[in-house]
């Protein structure tokens, strides 16, 4: 059985998360519905905490909200005492909303706007970390105008190609983001940085990808960084106080999936800095994480209602769900994989195999292929595992859609956290063509 957290099946033989019954769920917010099992969330973010603490290190652990952010998620991130990564205005905005301590915000983003930059700096934001050239004029010319110092990181690319899907790959010389860490953009960028008045360079920044399941990639990039770290230290006298290697810790989204667990990720990435470190007669900086996926990725699970079914004899079975690529676009967008179980059924008598179909005006809009269950009638609820990272967080209005509510479940209680969007609030922007507005 596949089952995460504190989802068991009860004496019902209902799925229930958090001591609540998931059909009980399904009763008072409908369905499709993003259900969040919080304790399981809290015992990631401290097992994170606790292994830094066990090794001595000075740490922080940054949520990226990028996986999952919503004004409750927040501040769950806050109680639990972890820093928060935010890639936009509007993550950064919400972050505000929730009132997260400020200096605990990182800001990234490989495009940030000016009117993003002058948000961050007015709000004081604990680290901006600068992608490019561009940014680093951008940010000067702000901090001037605002007579401030901003607390920077770098962010490298060390180019190292991680194990993972190729439209989650980051570290690699042909990407996106970062300076270049081989053909000395990052060198001038150290330079530029330690040059301007209104910088203050913490250190360096480096995230190889997603859902990665062993460390020997981000040991690979400890190793380059450190090299180049050695390097700077000779030429330019700069020493990192900071070490932020990112997130990208992979999870079990299917029997087949095998990552290491959380704890590892962090003893064997911090054996090997602290090896850097002495090799090269350097102090050991203060080492940052971001994951994401890895804190919420398996504490969400979806349920949706089955709807229409068609079989193709001798070929395939479809069962439609209310849902599909507007709550989940992973599967289309990836060919990402998923396990799921029918939440109001025991699971023992499996009898049929069959593909789960989105509702969207797409072939592609499947969420399973070949999934074993137990003979589905109309209405019945399937419950779709580890969907908590990237699902709520790309959902779409894709056909028009409203996007489905996000229930925070704990200790026998099931609360609310974003309300079901409705048909008004498809067509809340829309203006007809009888309206005049100038902009
Ligand atoms: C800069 C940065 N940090 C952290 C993350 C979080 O990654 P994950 O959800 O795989 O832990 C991402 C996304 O890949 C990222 O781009
Ligand atoms: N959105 C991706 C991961 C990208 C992470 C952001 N750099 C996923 O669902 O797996």
């Amino acid at each position: 059985m596949f089952l995460h957290g504190t989802s068991r099946i009860n004496k019902n033989g209902h799925l229930e998360i958090g001591g609540v019954d998931t059909v009980e769920i399904v009763e008072q917010f409908g369905t499709p519905v993003y259900v969040y099992d919080i304790a399981l969330i809290r015992e990631r973010a401290r097992g994170f905490k606790e292994t830094f603490d066990r090794l001595g290190i000075n740490a922080q652990v940054a949520y990226a909200s990028k996986a999952f952010s919503t004004v409750a998620m927040v501040q769950l991130v806050d109680q639990e005492g972890l820093s928060l990564d935010v890639v936009s205005g509007g993550e950064l905005y919400t972050a505000l909303a929730a009132d997260f301590p400020v200096e605990r915000i990182h800001f990234h983003g490989n495009n940030k706007s000016l009117e993003e930059l002058e948000m961050a700096i007015e709000h004081q934001i604990g680290c901006i970390v600068v992608d490019n050239f561009y940014e680093l004029e951008l940010l000067t010319s702000v901090c001037e105008m605002k007579q401030a110092k901003a607390k920077i990181l770098l962010r490298v690319t060390p180019g190292i190609e991680a194990h993972t899907h190729d439209y989650i790959l980051t570290g690699q010389e042909d990407s996106k983001f970062g300076f270049d860490l081989q053909n000395g953009q990052a060198a001038s960028a150290v330079k530029m940085a330690l040059e301007s008045n209104h910088l203050d360079l913490l250190g360096l920044h480096c995230h190889i990808g997603s859902q990665i399941f062993d460390t020997t990639g981000f040991i690979l990039a400890a190793r380059k960084i450190f090299t180049k770290l050695n390097e700077w230290k000779n030429e330019f006298g700069f020493e990192s106080t900071v070490l932020n290697l990112g997130g990208g810790f992979g999870i079990r989204y299917t029997k087949e999936d095998d990552p290491i667990a959380p704890s590892q990720y962090v003893e064997e990435i911090i054996k090997e800095v602290k090896a850097q470190a002495n090799a090269f007669s350097m102090t050991v900086p203060e080492i940052w994480i971001e994951p994401g996926r890895s804190l919420v990725g398996d504490a969400g699970t979806t349920l949706y209602k089955i709807g229409s079914r068609k079989d193709v004899p001798n070929v395939r079975k479809y069962l439609a769900v209310d849902g599909g690529m507007s709550d989940n676009i992973r599967p289309a967008l990836y060919e990402a994989k998923y396990e799921a179980i029918l939440a109001n059924r025991p699971l023992d008598e499996v009898e049929e195999t069959v593909s789960i179909a989105g509702k969207c005006c797409e072939s592609g809009d499947m969420l399973i292929w070949d999934l074993p269950l137990p003979k589905a009638e109309n209405n019945d609820i399937l419950a779709v595992f580890c969907t908590g990272a990237y699902g709520y967080s790309m959902a779409n209005n894709y056909n028009r859609i409203p996007r489905p509510p996000v229930v925070f479940v704990e200790n026998g209680l099931a609360h609310l956290v974003v309300r079901r969007e409705t048909f008004e609030d498809i067509v809340r922007f829309d203006l007809s063509l009888s309206q005049k507005v100038n902009n």
